[in-house]
């Protein structure tokens, strides 16, 4: 479990990034953010596109702490400290642990005895709690990384591409089942993604960015329920996303 100390007493998340930068190899400067500015509401599903290698992920690195080298704010929902669960695109599980241990080993103290029968059932992981993470398969081991972030009962989610490089029926599976977890118990969420239909179906809103330095060039606000978005609303909102960004010519 990571928490942040940057929490704040309003429950949404506020990101203000004047500036990041990284010191090239050859001693040059690369911009990545330049006064990057969007706000998730409490418990709203966002998710963030944009050109690959735009910063996307240097984005969910300052807001876990791991990139403390900017200029600028952040605020993170919560009340003291920002419980935050985090999805990469490699699951990162300890490999000597099992699926249970991997997942019980992140719990706060004040959940460690809680029972995680319901959250394994509605993964569909029950039957692997006790497998090790050589056992399971790229899908499996992704199911057990969300419930690793998902048990903490996390202030923030944040989700960097969870369903990269998995075949579509196993990432579609996936997706439903994120959805039915997080629609019990919603929180607010983030999440990093190259796929535009993705975005469509799982979120309440799209953060655009631009080409590095990344700042947002607009944002997509998708107010109906996900279970009225059947294939032809998704195509229609599909259509509504460029033409409103016809300028972004390389999302799928
Ligand atoms: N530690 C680092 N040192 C130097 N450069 C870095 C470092 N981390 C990232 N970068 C550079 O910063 C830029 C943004 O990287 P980042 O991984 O945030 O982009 P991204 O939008 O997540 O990319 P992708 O869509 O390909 O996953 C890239 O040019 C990358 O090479």
């Amino acid at each position: 479990m990571n928490t942040h100390p940057l929490a704040g007493a309003a429950a949404r998340l506020k990101v203000d990034i004047e500036q990041k930068s990284f010191r090239s190899s050859n001693g040059g400067t690369i911009d990545v953010l330049h006064n990057l500015r969007f706000e998730v509401a409490q418990n709203e599903f966002a998710c963030i596109l944009g050109p690959s290698g735009c910063g996307k992920t240097t984005t969910l690195r300052i807001l876990l702490g791991l990139e403390r080298d900017y200029r600028g704010t952040i605020q993170l929902p919560g009340i003291a400290h920002a419980r935050m669960g985090a999805v990469f695109q490699e699951p990162m599980l300890l490999p000597w642990r099992t699926v249970e241990q991997n997942v019980r080993l992140a719990l706060p103290k004040d959940l460690r005895n809680t029972n995680l029968d319901s959250l394994f059932g509605q993964l569909g992981l029950s039957k692997m709690r006790a497998f090790y993470p050589a056992e399971l398969s790229l899908g499996l081991a992704r199911r057990a990384a969300i419930a690793r972030a998902l048990a903490i009962e996390p202030d923030i989610l944040l989700l960097d591409e969870p369903f990269v490089s998995l075949d579509e029926s196993t990432a579609q599976q996936l997706r439903h089942l994120l959805m039915s977890v997080w629609s019990e118990r919603p929180t607010t969420a983030l999440m990093v993604t190259h796929n535009l239909q993705e975005a469509i179906m799982l979120s309440d809103r799209i953060i655009v960015l631009s080409d590095r330095p990344a700042h947002v060039i607009g944002t997509f606000d998708i107010r109906l329920p996900r279970q009225y978005r059947n294939e032809q609303v998704k195509a229609d909102l599909l259509r509504s996303f460029n033409e409103k960004f016809t300028a972004i010519r390389n999302v799928p």
